[in-house]
């Protein structure tokens, strides 16, 4: 018989339940308790949709108050000593690693001022994690009463026996890093780490675990020969536990593991492997031959990081493939990854058209399609013949659908010229124009686009959305705060201003809403980091603009100011990331199409005045094949094709920034130079500034404003921090290059701190003005 899983589910709640309780935690409004029991109650939620939708192993361990990496560094107890020292309560410990804590001191507690760990993106999608920060004598032990266990134990209570999930030792550590000041090398700290793993393991199995799922997501990376042989280490010492421990699953995903096959030798000893069928269906051969006797392969078919209904009749035929070669008893039918990036429930829309609807599956439906897949296999395509019939009517409606195809954009985009992606003169002749024009001081300051989206401006906004607010009247909101932004600015100092998008509820979604080809969820919101959710708007068809975008708002602010203003979108292909793209037309005619619609933009606003114009690709970096290879090269071509279509249509005065939040450029270095933008930011105050290295080694030679101070926290930075980030930057970036700006966005951010901290950057950048300039 074929059984089913689901490798993990989204832990927000149908009505983003987590988020509010966290953020009332935060804010002072519930306890901890309420907290707690509101996480107790969406894991009960979220394993009864599983249990009811048929799937036979559900994960636990799965749910987690901010991120699951970050559970596990205080489950290894791998807490640095800089939170550790203060003493606080379990919860008030992790939430201050995620983003920082800095409170006064009370009669009773000392001052707490401590920076969050770094948040890094997991893989290649828009979920961020939380890395591991490992000290040169790092040590491991198990928490007391550890969070797996404890799960495990209450989804037991309640009738359902899970799957507890993990994240595996090698992963762990090989997705975390050295300490500021620290050199070690992480995977040499495996040894240490692996009695605590197994004490973890033997307790799960006492507590009546059958099996768990140990992910070791990393085996689709390019991985260094000794990660590889930590592999043989790892397993070889967790398989000396033999039978006082519960049976392993080692589970990969978002992409093939053939470049590694020769590390499933080393997983000979763990009872089943699972692979990621939907991202590389063509691995399933080469994993088969390379299975120990009798190991299980679960096969991941369902996709765990799209909206798209599984096409039944493909994944059902590589599941017989599998079985063909293996024996039904040895092969498990399983969604592809973690649920985690997927919306809650397609049950909840009210507002797609039907049409649309019927081609979606959301995390709920997903779970029963593995079900009807494992059903299908075991008892014969009758027994689900209904679900079978459907599914097919659904993927003919899609294919033969009027709604995906648009002639006119089809038409545009065969008349694209080699010409469309230069600018007029090269760089030296640019940003002689542009000084000219814009007059800035050395070390010129700016944001980077959002400043913080009040709960003032969100419920103006819901209400314009319910037609309780008429437009005339919302639009003079948004005037009101775009005019309060450009005074605020105006007032801490800083040198090219921001209108501060507060007319956006998200920098992808709002320009998915102007666009042609998209739909949009109601309560499709999916996790990005801790308790902030995105809402991905789907790509259905082919993408044009009817009207401009970004115009009206940009223009209003430009003439309440004297000092320049930048335009602000959002690239191309962070357009297409943080959508869900379609499956049907690959993702580099998506792009293409939006940076036709982007380059009209931004000429656009130069034509309405508007000479500083960022194109922000946050995503440029996530979405880059992570391994590296001819399909590396290839994304990297349409990438910043896509980039140079949207922004090269302008004069040689305007100029084009464009933003960044990660720090890893070494791998992609020369696409960055690619892009040709005359100015980058980008984040950096977390990173060791020695990553500024590889643009002093390039001789970069456009400017660039490594972020000096980290968004994601309401932390205040003290000036001596910023100007210390500065003076670092200026080891590897001339002084006429030097951009001074956070980190990225303040959209996540209050007002208070915002102004603080604008107010010591601003200073600390005049600071050096006035050494610099003498
Ligand atoms: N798509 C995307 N990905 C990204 C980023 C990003 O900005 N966008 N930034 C990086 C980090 N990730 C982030 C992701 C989300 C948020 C964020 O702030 N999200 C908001 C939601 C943004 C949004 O869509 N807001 C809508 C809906 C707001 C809302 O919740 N409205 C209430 C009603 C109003 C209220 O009571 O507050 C409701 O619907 O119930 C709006 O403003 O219109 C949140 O979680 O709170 C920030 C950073 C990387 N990835
Ligand atoms: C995630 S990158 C954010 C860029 C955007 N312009 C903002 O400030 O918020
Ligand atoms: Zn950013």
């Amino acid at each position: 018989m074929v059984t089913s899983s689901v490798l993990g589910f989204p832990r927000m709640g149908g009505n983003r339940e987590l988020k509010k309780a966290t953020e009332a935690y935060w804010a002072g409004k519930i306890g901890a308790e309420e907290l707690i029991q509101t996480g107790k109650n969406l894991r009960t939620s979220h394993w009864k949709i599983q249990k009811d939708a048929g799937a036979g192993t559900i994960a636990s361990n799965d749910f987690s108050f901010y991120d699951h990496v970050l559970d596990h560094i205080q489950l290894f107890n791998a807490v640095p000593n800089r939170y550790r020292k203060y003493n606080l309560p379990a919860l008030d410990e992790f939430f201050a690693m995620g983003r920082g804590l800095q409170r006064a001191a009370t009669d009773s507690s000392p001052a707490v001022d401590v920076p969050s760990l770094e948040m890094v993106k997991w893989f290649d999608s828009n979920y961020h994690y939380v890395r591991p920060t490992l000290q040169d004598n790092q040590t491991f032990s198990l928490a007391a009463d550890p969070k797996p266990v404890r799960e495990f134990l209450e989804a037991k209570a309640q009738g359902v026996n899970t799957r507890p999930v993990l994240v595996g030792p090698v992963s762990f550590l090989h997705l975390g890093k050295p300490d500021r000041g620290a050199s070690v090398d992480p995977i040499t700290l495996l040894e240490r780490l692996l009695p605590t793993y197994t004490e973890l393991l033997i307790k799960l199995k006492e507590a009546g675990a059958e099996t768990v799922q140990i992910d070791e997501p990393v085996l689709v990376l390019d991985l260094p020969s000794r990660v590889k042989a930590a592999f043989k280490t790892a397993y070889a010492k967790i398989a000396a536990a033999g039978v006082s421990i519960p049976k392993i699953t080692v589970a990969t995903y978002f992409g093939d593991i053939v470049h590694n096959i020769d590390v499933l030798s080393s997983l000979s000893t763990v009872s089943a492997i699972h692979v990621d069928l939907v991202r590389n269906p063509e691995q399933l051969d080469t994993v088969v031959t390379a299975l120990a006797p009798g190991q299980i392969l679960s096969t991941g078919v369902v996709n765990g990081r799209n909206i798209w209904k599984t096409n039944f009749r493909e994944a059902i035929a590589i599941v017989e493939k599998a079985i063909n070669a293996l024996g039904s008893d040895r092969v498990v039918v399983a969604t592809s990854s973690s649920l985690l990036h997927t919306p809650h429930t397609l049950a909840s829309e009210r507002n797609l058209p039907a049409e649309v609807a019927d081609w979606f599956s959301f995390a709920s439906e997903k779970s029963k399609e593995v079900a009807i897949i494992a059903k299908a296999v075991t008892e014969g395509a009758e027994s689900v013949k209904a679900e079978l019939d459907a599914n097919a009517a659904s993927m003919h409606s899609r294919a033969t659908s009027a709604r995906t195809n648009d002639p006119a954009v089809k038409e545009r985009q065969s008349k694209v010229t080699a010409a469309m992606y230069e600018r007029k003169s090269p760089f030296a002749r640019r940003i002689a124009a542009q000084q000219e024009h814009l007059g800035l001081p050395l070390f010129p300051t700016t944001t980077i686009g959002s400043f913080p989206q009040t709960k003032e401006i969100r419920v103006a906004r819901q209400k314009f959305g319910k037609g309780d607010i008429s437009a005339a009247e919302y639009e003079r909101f948004i005037e009101k705060e775009i005019e309060l932004v450009v005074r605020e600015q105006e007032a801490l100092g800083l040198d090219v201003l921001v209108h501060g998008e507060p007319e956006r509820n998200d920098m992808v979604q709002y320009f998915g809403e102007r666009l042609t080809g998209y739909v949009f969820t109601s309560f499709g919101w999916v996790q990005s980091y801790g308790s902030r959710c995105v809402r991905p708007p789907i790509v259905v068809g082919d993408i044009s603009r009817p009207a401009p975008m970004t115009v009206k708002e940009s223009k209003y602010a430009a003439s309440i100011t004297s000092k320049p203003m930048k335009g602000m979108l959002t690239g191309p292909i962070t357009c297409l990331r943080w959508s869900f793209p379609r499956d049907d037309v690959h993702q580099s005619v998506q792009a293409e199409q939006l940076a036709l619609a982007l380059r009209d933009e931004v000429v656009n606003l130069e034509t309405a005045g508007v000479n500083v114009i960022q194109v922000d690709e946050p995503a440029l970096r996530e979405g880059l094949p992570l391994r590296s290879g001819k399909e590396r090269d290839a994304y990297l071509d349409w990438a910043v094709k896509s980039f140079r279509l949207a922004t090269t249509g302008v004069k040689d005065v305007t100029q084009i920034h464009s933003h960044f939040c990660y720090s890893e450029f070494q791998d992609f270095f020369h696409a960055i130079t690619a892009l040709d933008a005359d100015v980058l930011s980008i984040e950096n105050s977390k990173s060791d500034a020695k990553l500024l290295k590889v643009f002093e080694d390039e001789a970069y030679p456009r400017h660039i404003g490594p972020g000096v101070y980290d968004i994601h926290s309401p932390r205040v930075p003290p000036q001596e921090e910023i100007r210390a980030r500065i003076e670092e930057m200026l080891q590897f970036l001339r002084p006429e290059q030097l951009w001074i700006n956070p980190d990225c966005g303040l959209k996540t951010r209050q007002w208070p701190e915002t102004r603080a901290a604008l107010d010591i950057m601003v200073k600390a950048a005049k600071e050096f003005r006035a050494k610099y300039q003498a």
